[in-house]
């Protein structure tokens, strides 16, 4: 059975008395050996909530417990240096006077001298670096020093690291490989995470659960699957991907909509807004009467698969598809959904959700 390493409860910060919440009542467990993110958009108080977390702000109220040691809370604040965190973020202080390797040998204090180096070398040729030990960080790019402060942090396998947005200065397939390999040592030697990023794809591979974070709070917390295929929220749905926004008619676990009828993930009633990932609607030619039936306004090929925009009815949908079949702008189409939709929550009137719909995104009325 898994236990937790850190409890977050009901924290909120903020900066001085009469400025808003930056941070609002944000509760979440991190288990053992496991990898969590808070994923949102810029200047929606993830630094913040990790900076609390390390120390180096104080909370305005909740608690931060590590095992079952409180580390912040009424009355308590354990200074950064005695909380036993790992930490990598994004302003990466490196020695500059030290060498690569005597920059991550410096992280392993407590561990026997004769062993240092060893490790540091270990964890240097993990983010990439083995060629590098004896450069200073001032004969490094960007994306290398941050992934000295990567090594200098993971060297000595901390039970939890704190890591505020640190592949964003590595290139696109940098990011990739040197994610994967950090992935694979945190589980490899049982130590857990909590990665603070706006990037979706990153928080959806790297971690093992995600909290998805607005306006200083937390709006839903689950496994990339469930986030990005149960969105509980407009928010949610939208922030983790393109998606398909149709206003329907609920009665229990069936809706009608803009593209007939459809099966829904829960039951709901009256007017409601469902979405559906592009992936979950599939084209067949236009001559069947297999749904709706629209025109190919234009496709963008991507190799192994194709998203098309479809016009039906006055409205546009986008269409994933690994489909063999390839259509053309002009051609006629039927579109068909494969998945029951999702209900969101309706936190705003129908009206000002549509709102919130980009170009590419659609609310289809019936
Ligand atoms: N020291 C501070 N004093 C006053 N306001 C601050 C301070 N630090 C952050 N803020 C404000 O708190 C809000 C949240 O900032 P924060 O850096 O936590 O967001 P973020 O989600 O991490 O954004 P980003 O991804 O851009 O770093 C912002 O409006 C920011 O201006």
């Amino acid at each position: 059975m898994s236990t937790e390493i850190l409890s977050v409860n009901k924290l909120s910060k903020r900066f001085t008395p009469d400025a808003p919440l930056v941070v609002r009542d944000v509760s979440f467990d991190v288990r053992d050996n496991e990898i969590f993110a808070v994923l949102g958009p810029s200047g929606c108080g993830k630094t913040t909530m990790l900076r609390c977390i390390a120390g180096f702000e104080r909370a305005s109220s909740g608690t931060v417990c590590m095992r079952d040691r409180m580390l912040e809370g009424p009355g308590v604040h354990v200074p950064p240096e005695e909380r036993g965190v790992g930490l990598v973020f994004q302003d990466y202080a490196l020695f500059p006077h030290l060498t690569v390797l005597e920059n991550v040998v410096f992280g392993l204090k407590n561990v026997p001298k004769a062993e240092r180096e060893t490790q540091a070398r270990e964890a240097l040729k993990m983010v990439g670096l083995n060629g590098f030990e004896n450069r200073t960080p001032h004969h490094l790019s960007g994306g290398q020093q941050q992934r000295v402060a990567l090594a200098r942090t993971l060297a000595p396998c901390p039970e939890l690291i704190l890591l505020d947005e640190p592949f964003s200065n590595l290139d696109a397939l940098l990011r990739e490989g040197t994610r994967q390999e950090v992935r694979g040592l945190l589980k490899e030697r049982g130590m857990s995470a909590v990665l603070v990023t706006h990037d979706q794809e990153e928080a959806l591979s790297f971690a093992d659960r995600v909290a998805v974070m607005r306006g200083g709070q937390i709006e839903q917390v689950g496994t990339p699957e469930e986030v990005y295929y149960q969105p509980r929220t407009l928010f949610v749905a939208q922030f983790l991907g393109r998606t398909n926004l149709l206003l329907s008619q609920a009665r229990g676990r069936q809706a009608q909509t803009a593209l007939g009828e459809i099966g829904l993930n829960r039951d709901a009633e009256g007017t409601v807004l469902v979405s559906l990932r592009p992936e979950h609607l599939t084209l067949e030619p236009g001559d069947t009467d297999a749904g709706p039936t629209g025109t190919v306004i234009d496709r963008a090929f991507k190799g192994h698969d194709i998203t098309y925009r479809v016009e039906c009815d006055g409205a546009e949908y986008l269409v994933h598809t690994h489909n063999r079949m390839s259509y053309q702008p002009g051609d006629h189409v039927s579109i068909r959904p494969q998945e029951s939709a999702v209900v969101l929550e309706s936190r705003s009137t129908p009206m000002d959700t549509t709102n919130g719909v980009t170009s590419e995104e659609t609310v289809a009325q019936k």
